[in-house]
């Protein structure tokens, strides 16, 4: 499903066809019996789009920017960012055309090239300032939109502050496809404002393409170029904003509440069903599903010579001919 009206002009950067998705269980492989977290999720995105990411908690909405990410391992044809495989093509990332900032603190900033945990005894100019191939504008505009204080110690500095200093390291290469698993919560409203407008300019200017999966609706009124509502890991909207205004006269935080409250009613009305009909009210959990993500070496099938090992944050192989195995065999955190 394409979200923009005024695609035909644009080029295409994000392509999801069809994409389907299982956590593996212990043994590598979809637990037998489990279904799809994530299934028929089609979705098309241009240079230059916003699109916000809405949903219920646990709709799939990091699962999918993970997916995206190239952090879970799905058939290549299922998600192409930039007309390449993003789990397959590590390049993506490592170039810092694709860049997926969430809740990883360490895993970030390491994809930002510089490999320390953000909370260490470290300033933040030694970060961001360590951080080589650099324009120096591009990272004095950063430092000031974020309003970050170069002096700075990380590991003495508020919740708030550690986070700037991480976004700034995430936004310092300019990225082509920015992934954002809600990463403001921690910002205050002018470091989040201010950000946002940052985020807007970088999509009008430079044709970046954003996808931001969030639950805080202030300040985002005139954000958006699209909204993309997902629940129990399936496409249910993807829309233009201006459909969307059209749709509803209410404001954006009060038609996603509107949506999520009917999901909510729907499910409940469902369970009672299954209760009247002495079924299961809740779908059976599959044993052995929940795995902790990230490292592809604690995962006992391994695919072939893809260039992973523990620790490491890049591989060394780039290129789906490495790949033998193309199931959700294999997690990134
Ligand atoms: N590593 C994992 N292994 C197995 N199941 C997982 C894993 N991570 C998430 N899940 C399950 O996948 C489902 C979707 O989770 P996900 O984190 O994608 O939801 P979300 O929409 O981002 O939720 P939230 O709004 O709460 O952040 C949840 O039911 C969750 O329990």
């Amino acid at each position: 499903m394409s979200v923009n009206r005024n695609s035909d002009s644009k080029p295409l950067t994000v392509e999801i066809k069809e994409l389907k998705f299982t956590y593996p269980g212990i043994d590598g492989h979809p637990p037998p019996g489990s279904k799809p977290l994530i299934e028929h999720f089609s979705l098309n995105l241009f240079s230059g789009d916003r699109c916000l990411l809405v949903g219920s908690n646990g709709a799939g909405k990091t699962t999918i920017l993970k997916i995206l990410g190239g952090k879970h391992m799905v058939e290549p044809e299922m998600v192409r960012v930039l007309g390449r495989s993003a789990f397959h093509d590590t390049a993506l990332s490592s170039s810092g055309d694709l860049c997926y900032l969430g809740g990883e603190w360490r895993r970030d900033v390491a994809f930002a090239g510089f490999e320390v945990p953000i909370q260490m005894d470290i300033s933040a100019e030694k970060m961001i300032f360590g951080v080589a191939g650099i324009d120096p504008e591009r990272r004095a505009e950063l430092i000031k939109v974020l309003d970050i204080n170069l002096s700075w110690r990380l590991h003495k500095v508020s919740d708030g502050q550690r986070r700037r200093v991480q976004i700034c390291m995430g936004l310092l290469k300019p990225f082509k496809v920015l992934l954002l698993d809600e990463i403001t919560v921690d910002l205050d409203v002018l470091a989040r404002a201010d950000l946002l407008k940052f985020l807007k300019k970088e999509c009008d200017e430079r044709g970046a393409t954003i996808i931001y999966a969030t639950h805080i609706f202030d300040g985002l009124e005139d954000w958006p170029t699209n909204i993309v509502y997902v629940a129990h890991g399936r496409l249910q909207l993807a829309l233009p904003i201006e459909k969307v205004r059209e749709m509803s006269k209410l404001s954006l935080m009060r038609t996603v509440e509107a949506w999520l409250r009917k999901e909510r009613d729907e499910d409940r009305r469902k369970r009672k069903e299954n209760k009247a009909a002495g079924l299961p009210e809740f779908e059976k959990q599959v044993e052995g599903s929940r795995v902790v993500g990230g490292d592809p070496a604690r995962a006992s099938v391994r695919v072939t010579n893809n260039g992973w090992a523990a620790g490491r944050l890049h591989s060394t192989v780039a290129g789906e001919e490495n790949f033998l195995l193309s199931s959700n065999r294999v997690l990134r955190g």
